[in-house]
Parts: structure tokens; C-alpha cells; sequence
């Protein structure tokens, strides 16, 4: 049977094989699963891959780039069509070559922006490409991982704690599950959700049979079947809604605002040009092109895609340091942290759990609690292999004495996984001394629950844990008659002994601790391990422990006055993964820039609610899924770095931008106001748009530049006030100086049209793109800081092809003179005076934003920005 929906983000066009969420969240799980013509066991692949060729993949987005639209979207300037307008007018009113030349050079600029969105929109695909979001699905009774976007209406799919939705869902069973529906709905208390048809017609937020596409199991697991997937789902029309291109980031809101500005300052001096020239009586096409090339000039058209240059340059770096991002943007959220809350084993811990010691009460060795350990552990042994279990349970199989156990003495019955709630395991099992309920776990966990003298124990169990061990302890009680058993037989136990196992700090992660504080980033640990055990590995990798808080203390503070605890807290022990996820929460809300580091099943919620989420390739499949970065070496130390790639790619963003505010603004605003007074233009419209293509060539490897580490000590953020001060002081500066060089070309060496045009061409040239060497750094003199290499070249470039043009074939067609040696010897001592000059005065200017700079305005990242992250798992090529 088909089942059709007259829903539909398509148009009203029926679409098989779905069914509206709401409509099914009113239907019984039976009902639901015949609709769909499915069952518990799923359906099979045949199947799944017919319906897919119907309903397509379940994805609500694609990240194929487009090389139409990068170039549409260049092409897509009114400046531009204006320009192209005036120069198609002016070829067919005969100036010939003057349009040719404009047309040509347009042509250049255009394809150098789009050669450069172009690579890095591939780049940002390519990542896309390489990371698989994966969901369990049960096809035919076989459970499987498959790739979210296969899903299929009729699938049956398991969910588990950490996990993102993968469509929406109805279920079908569910344990203790609690969604986080914020992505939806902006509220981030968790919903409960059960399999029972809830009793009225409600709305979104309150489908309690149902789960969404893009929400979060906050806690429990379930199992549901698929009703509707990709752009049909509720997740799906909110993705469609947002279009395809990203929100801007923080770096692009910042640059945005100063394009604006800029873009109103080319309209005033245009028109103002315009109405200059047109009261001199100079031929109206020929004041129409030089306003609109003024323009030109003046728009900073490699600036959207500076960024994105940027910013995949930084991902390709990182890769290098087998750092794995998953999105482009991620490298500038790292750049921006500001706390870093990590777990501990694996990160400040080798994560090489061994075990060192099995003692009885008493505190002497003993076989038994080592032998109860394997009996009530989740890992499992087949020949050679080890499988299952966390870290823990596989280093008691580990351990040399393990083989000599007696463990095939026993039978096992039944068992109560472990949990991060709980902190312990049991199980029920038959044995030499009858049948035997055996918990092990967080010795705190154990002990509440035994009974009988225990103050020995506790003497034992503190020596240990102050001593840095990780210990458990085991318990057990007789169960005669049992066959089943819940957490709740966890009582009345035996204590029968305690495992202490070692994990040896990390080597370099002290170093890696010391980079991260100086760069500014706090960094604090989250584990659920003991107070004592978290405080001692800290003091191991010389973290200075501020404060040490358990997670039993939390529940009593509100979110008002937890950022206060946490500033003056370094660790947090003894805490649930929903307490994991509520300090980042908190965090976050207070306006901290915060990153998570986790690789558990415990840390996929944290990961999850952070601005950054980083986890390693080791990690669980949720821990994994949920990251926004990938660490192919669990190592804090490149952290460090990928912390220092985003804020070099700020710092070279800002470069970009003062070049454009002050030599090249001044540059344009001289050649405008020069035409006022001039008898003739102070350089033809396609010698300023040539003059515009070189200065981008130079700037087109600024991305790659060096920082100075000054720069990257602390997160930076846009202040415009800064930028504002700097177009004030150095576009007049630019200004003026550039009047003085009009004024030597005229009355000193007497300069005709061609002489002065090419004089100040070649100086404006020359001072526009070496510039950069002097303001991409602090240090004073500048060439204390060392530039890239590309750098040098693209602007040594640049220069050299401005100085020699004058003197090839193509100057005159370009309406350019070979230069007497005077006056080039003139030139030079002209920009060398202009570069000491703007030495001189940013060293002022600098030392004000350095006091300044971090009171900067802010921009948080919006909910949609986030959405539209979520949306990046559920896309195609
Ligand atoms: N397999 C297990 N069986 C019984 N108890 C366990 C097991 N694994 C861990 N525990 C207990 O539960 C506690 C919490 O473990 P959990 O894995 O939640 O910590 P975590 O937050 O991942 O720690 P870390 O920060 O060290 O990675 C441990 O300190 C230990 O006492
Ligand atoms: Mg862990």
C-alpha cells in the first residue's frame, strides 16, 4: 500500500512514502508501521533503494559547487554592468582601444575572483565529502550502520544517548527517552518522549510519540521508524527556508559593515566626480567611465571571497597537523574560544587504562575482586579479540592475571549495563557459591550500597585515590531464586574488594596546557571520574587547580549563578553527561566562546551544545558525529594550533582590510580630487582599473602570511571603531602625500598628461601594494616581522609588472610613456618616504588599539547559523 501525504515542501505535489509527523504521532505504532508497509524487523535494501529512487536521499541540502553560481555571483555587481554599459557605449562611439583595454582588464579582475571563490567553495565541498554522518538501522532484523542520507520511509532506527536524530521518526519503543528539541524550537528543556499515542492533537513541540529530524537524545534510547525524510521533514522546510548559503560569520557580519561603508563613500565621490566634470565640460562618457573605474577602485571586490580563502587555506594547514574540520567556518570558531572544557582520560591521561592492584577489604592483594571484575564486565573475548566494553572493562582483560581466572566457572544470567548516571555495572551469574548478584563501579556508587563495617575499606579506597589511582570497587550479594535483576537489586552488598587501575599522564601534555594558556584560553576539566583522582592528574600535567567541584553540588546551583562557579572552578568531577552539557550551556549564554573536548558517548551532548565541539578519531560514533572538529591524534597540542590558525586567518582578514581603507581608498580619493583641478584626467579609466587588478594580485596571498604571535595571544574580534580610526589617519595621510607627488610631477619636472599618468600609475602602484609590509605587523621597524614568502612575491610581482608596462609594447595602447630616469629616481624616493611615513604614524595608532581591542563589539553566532550547521549533515553531492 502507498502511503501519500498532500504535505509537501515541493508544491503541492503528492510524495510517496511519507507521512506527516503530526499525522502519525495521532496514529498507533501498528498502524504507522502498515501504512508504511513495514515492520519491526524494517524493510529490506531492495526495498529501501526502490523507495529511495522515489523520495530521493535524505538530505536537505546538497554541497555540489556550482562553478555558474560562483561566477554569477561575481558577475552579479551593478558597478559592474554600469561599467560594461559605458564601455560597450564608448566602443561604439569609436574609442576603440580605451574600451578594448576595459573590457580586457574587467575580464582579468572577474576571473581572478572567481579562480579564487571557486578553489576555496571546492575545498569547503571536499570536506563535506569526506565526513559520513552515520545512523544504526535495522534493514531485513539485521542492525547496520548506514549513511544518514540512505534512510528511507518505512526504516526502523535506533537511537542512543548523544545521538542527532536522523528523520523524523515514530516510535515504535522507547527507553527513558528525553529529546532536546532547541534546534527546532528554541526551547531547551528536553521533551519526554514514549511510543504511546499521546492523548490529544498538539502541536510541534509537543509530538510525544514522534522525534524529529536535527533534535538531540538528551537521554535513553529508542527505537522509531522513519515517516518522513529530508526537505519533507520539519527540520527539512526550516533548512530549505534558510537557502543555501551560509549565514555570515562573524568575520563576514564585520566585513560586510565595512563594505557598506565603503560602497556609500564610491557613490558620493562618484556622483560628486560626475557633477566635477561634467560643469568643466569634459565629455560626458569620459567622465561617466572614470567615476564608475573610481568606483571600481575603490570596492573592495576580493572581499568576500578573502575570507573563504582564508579560511580554507586554514583547513588545509590543519589537515596537515591531522587536524580534521568539518566545516570551513569551524577553523574561525576555534580562533575565537575563549574555554576549553576537556575530559580527562585520553586528553590529559594516555588513556591507557592497566590494571595495577585487585585488593581485598583489608587492603592485601586478592584474586577475587579481579575475577568479579570480569564477571561483571561488558567487554567480550572471542580468540585473539577483544570487543565491546568501554576502556575500563577491556584493561581488566588485559591485565596478566586475567587468564588465570576461573571465569568459565560461571554463568551469566542477566545484567545491568553500565551508565554514566549510575556509574556501575552488574550481574547476575551462577557459580562454585550458588547464584550471585555482582555490581561493580564508582566506589562511592558501591559503598552506599553495601553493608557492614566499611571504614577500613574507605581507608584503603582513599589512600588509593589520593595516590592518583582510578579505583572501583566490587561488591556482591547471594540471589537465590533470581533470574532477572534492575538496578534496583543493587542493595544490601557485600563489599569485596577494590581494582586499582594507573593511567599515566600525557608527556606533552603540559606543554600543550602551557600554549593554551597562552593564548589566552581557560581551560577546565569535566570528567566522571573522582575529585581526587581529576585534581591529582591535573597537578601531574601542572594544571593549577583553581577550584574542584562535583557534579552532586551542581544540581543545587541555578544557571545565574553558575558562570561565577565555574570561572573560579578548574575541575568538575563526578559529573553527568547532562552536567557536561549544562556548563557549556551556561557558559555559552554568559558570552564565552567555548570548545568541548570530549571522546565518550558521555560528552556527545557537551559536544553537541558547544560552539566549538572537538573530539577525536578514536572516539565513539557519537562522540564523533557530534564534533564540529576531528583530532586524528587525540592531542591537546594541536588544539593549540588549530586555535592559532583561526586567529591568523582573523588577523590576515584585518590585514586585507586596512590595505583597502588606507592606501587604496587615499589612492582613489587623490585621483578624484585631482580631476577637480587637473586640466586633464589624472589617469584614464582603464589605467585605474589595471591599477585595481595589480593591487589584487598582490593581495590574493595575504591569507598565507605570517602573524606575529602577539597577535594571536588572545581572541580577536571586529572592532570598527579601529578600522575607522585607521581610514581617518591613513586615507588622508595617503591623501596628502599624494598631492605632494602631483605637485613635484607638475611644477618641478613639468609632467604632460602621459608623463603624469604614468608617474603617479606607477607610484600609486607601488604604494598601494607595499604598504602591506608595513601594517600587517605591530613590531616597528616592520621588517622586525618576517612576511610570507608568497607575499613578497605576489606584491614584488605586482610592482614590477606596474613599473614595466611603461616601458613594453603595450604602453601605448595603454596610454602610458616610457618614464625618464629622473623621474622614476623621483618615484622611488616618494614611496620610500610614504612607507616611513605611514611607519611612523602606525606605531601611535596601534598602541591606542592595542589598549582597546578587547573591549571589541561582539557578534554571537545566530540560532540560524546553527540550524544551518545541523543542515550540513544531511546533504548530497
Ligand atoms: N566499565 C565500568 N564498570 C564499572 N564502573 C565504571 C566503568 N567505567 C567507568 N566506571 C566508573 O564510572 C566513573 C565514570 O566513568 P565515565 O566513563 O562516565 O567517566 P568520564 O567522564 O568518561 O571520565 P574521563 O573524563 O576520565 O573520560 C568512573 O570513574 C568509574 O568509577
Ligand atoms: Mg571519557
Amino acid at each position: 500500500m502507498i502511503a501519500t501525504d498532500s504535505d509537501t515542501a515541493s508544491g503541492g505535489r503528492p510524495q510517496p512514502w511519507s507521512l506527516d509527523v503530526q499525522r502519525s504521532a495521532a496514529m498507533s505504532a501498528a498502524d504507522v508501521l502498515s501504512v508504511l508497509d513495514s515492520g519491526r524487523d524494517g524493510i529490506g535494501d531492495a526495498e529501501a533503494d526502490r523507495r529511495r529512487a522515489i523520495v530521493g536521499p535524505n538530505a536537505v541540502r546538497t554541497h555540489r559547487v556550482s562553478g555558474w553560481a560562483v561566477l554569477v555571483r561575481q558577475l552579479r555587481s551593478a558597478l559592474l554592468a554600469l561599467l560594461l554599459v559605458a564601455a560597450t557605449v564608448s566602443f561604439l562611439v569609436g574609442q576603440r582601444t580605451d574600451a578594448v583595454v576595459i573590457g580586457v582588464i574587467m575580464a582579468i579582475s572577474v576571473g581572478l575572483g572567481f579562480l579564487n571563490e571557486y578553489r576555496a567553495e571546492r575545498a569547503g565541498a571536499a570536506l563535506h565529502d569526506r565526513i559520513r554522518h552515520r545512523a544504526v538501522v535495522v534493514r531485513s532484523g539485521q542492525a547496520r550502520e548506514a549513511d544518514v542520507t540512505e534512510l528511507v520511509p518505512g526504516d526502523v532506527v535506533r537511537l542512543e544517548l548523544g545521538q542527532i536524530v536522523p528523520a523524523d521518526l515514530r516510535l515504535l519503543e522507547t527507553t527513558g527517552l528525553t529529546c532536546d528539541e532547541a534546534m527546532l524550537t528554541g526551547e531547551s528543556v528536553p521533551v519526554h518522549k514514549s511510543a504511546d499515542v499521546p492523548a490529544a492533537e498538539s502541536g510541534l513541540g509537543e509530538l510525544s510519540s514522534c522525534v524529529l529530524m536535527g533534535t538531540v537524545v538528551r537521554a535513553g534510547s529508542a527505537t522509531g521508524v522513519v515517516v518522513a525524510t529530508g526537505p519533507r521533514t520539519a527540520f527539512g522546510r526550516i533548512a530549505v527556508g534558510l537557502g543555501r548559503r551560509h549565514p555570515p560569520t562573524e568575520f563576514q557580519v564585520g566585513l560586510a559593515r565595512f563594505s557598506t561603508l565603503l560602497a556609500r563613500v564610491a557613490a558620493v565621490l562618484t556622483t560628486m566626480i560626475f557633477v566635477i566634470n561634467l560643469t568643466l565640460h569634459r565629455p560626458i562618457l569620459d567622465a561617466i567611465l572614470f567615476s564608475l573605474a573610481i568606483a571600481v577602485g575603490i570596492t573592495p571586490q576580493l572581499l568576500p571571497a578573502i575570507v573563504t580563502t582564508s579560511l580554507a587555506t586554514g583547513t588545509r594547514r590543519l589537515a596537515r597537523r591531522r587536524v580534521l574540520v568539518k566545516c570551513l567556518v569551524c577553523v574561525e570558531d576555534l580562533g575565537n574560544i575563549e574555554v576549553l572544557f576537556t575530559d580527562k582520560t585520553g586528553t590529559l591521561t594516555a588513556g591507557a587504562l592497566a590494571l595495577e592492584e585487585s585488593l581485598a577489604v583489608d587492603g592485601r592483594p586478592a584474586q577475587l575482586p579481579l575475577l568479579y571484575g570480569l564477571l561483571a564486565n561488558e567487554a567480550t573475548v572471542s580468540p585473539g579479540a577483544l570487543a565491546g566494553g568501554n576502556a575500563l572493562d577491556q584493561a581488566l582483560w588485559r591485565s596478566p592475571d586475567a587468564a588465570a581466572q576461573p571465569v568459565a566457572d560461571y554463568q551469566r544470567w542477566d545484567s545491568v549495563p553500565f551508565d554514566h548516571e549510575r556509574r556501575r555495572t552488574s550481574v547476575l551469574v551462577d557459580g562454585p557459591d550458588g547464584r550471585t548478584l555482582i555490581v561493580k563501579g564508582a566506589p562511592e556508587e558501591i559503598l552506599a550500597r553495601c553493608q557492614g563495617e566499611l571504614d577500613p575499606a574507605r581507608k584503603v579506597l582513599d589512600q588509593k585515590l589520593t595516590a592518583g589511582g582510578r579505583v572501583i570497587a566490587v561488591a556482591a550479594r547471594p540471589a537465590p531464586g533470581a533470574s532477572t535483576i534492575g538496578p534496583d537489586d543493587e542493595h544490601d552488598l557485600t563489599l569485596v574488594g577494590v581494582l586499582v587501575l594507573s593511567d599515566p599522564p600525557k608527556s606533552e601534555a603540559a606543554e600543550a596546557l602551557a600554549r593554551l594558556a597562552q593564548l589566552g584560553v581557560a581551560v577546565k576539566v569535566v570528567t566522571g571520574d573522582h575529585p581526587a583522582v581529576a585534581g591529582h592528574v591535573c597537578r601531574q600535567v601542572g594544571l593549577p587547580v583553581a577550584g574542584v567541584v562535583a557534579g552532586r553540588q551542581l544540581a543545587g546551583i541555578d544557571d545565574d549563578a553558575l558562570p561565577a562557579l565555574i570561572a573560579a572552578t578548574t575541575v568538575f568531577a563526578r559529573v553527568s553527561p547532562e552536567d557536561k552539557a549544562r556548563l557549556v550551556r551556561v557558559q555559552r549564554l554568559a558570552g564565552r566562546d567555548v570548545a568541548f573536548l570530549g571522546d565518550g558517548v558521555n560528552d556527545a551532548l557537551a559536544l553537541h551544545s558547544a560552539d566549538v565541539g572537538v573530539s577525536v578519531d578514536s572516539g565513539a560514533d557519537v562522540a564523533r558525529d557530534a564534533a564540529d572538529v576531528l583530532l586524528l591524534d587525540k592531542d591537546l597540542g594541536v588544539l593549540a594550533d588549530g586555535v592559532t590558525e583561526g586567529r591568523r586567518i582573523f588577523a590576515n582578514t584585518v590585514k586585507y582590510v586596512l590595505m583597502g581603507t588606507s592606501s587604496n581608498f587615499g589612492n582613489m580619493f587623490s585621483a578624484a580630487g585631482a580631476s577637480a583641478f587637473l586640466p586633464f584626467l589624472p589617469m584614464l579609466p582603464g589605467q585605474i582599473l589595471l591599477n585595481n587588478l595589480l593591487y589584487d594580485v598582490s593581495q590574493i596571498a595575504i591569507p598565507t602570511d605570517r602573524v606575529d604571535p602577539e597577535q594571536l595571544a588572545r581572541p580577536a574580534h571586529w572592532d570598527l571603531r579601529e578600522i575607522r580610526r585607521f581610514m581617518l589617519t591613513f586615507g588622508p595621510l595617503s591623501s596628502i602625500f599624494d598631492f605632494l607627488t602631483f605637485a613635484i610631477l607638475l611644477s618641478v619636472l613639468h609632467a604632460g598628461a602621459t608623463e603624469f599618468r604614468t608617474g603617479w600609475f606607477v607610484e600609486s602602484v607601488a604604494t598601494q601594494t607595499l604598504i602591506v609590509f608595513v601594517i600587517r605587523t605591530h613590531a616597528s621597524p616592520f621588517w622586525r616581522s618576517r612576511p610570507s614568502l608568497a607575499l613578497v612575491l605576489s606584491a614584488a610581482a605586482a610592482v614590477t609588472v606596474a613599473w614595466s608596462i611603461p616601458y613594453s609594447p603595450l604602453a601605448g595602447a595603454l596610454g602610458f610613456t616610457a618614464l625618464p630616469p629622473v623621474f622614476l629616481g623621483v618615484v622611488v624616493v616618494l614611496v620610500a618616504v610614504y612607507l616611513a611615513l605611514v611607519e611612523t604614524t602606525k606605531r601611535s595608532l596601534f598602541a591606542a588599539s592595542d589598549l582597546r581591542s578587547t573591549t571589541a563589539q561582539r557578534v554571537r553566532p545566530s540560532h540560524e547559523r546553527r540550524q544551518h550547521r545541523r543542515a550540513a549533515r544531511f546533504t548530497t553531492r
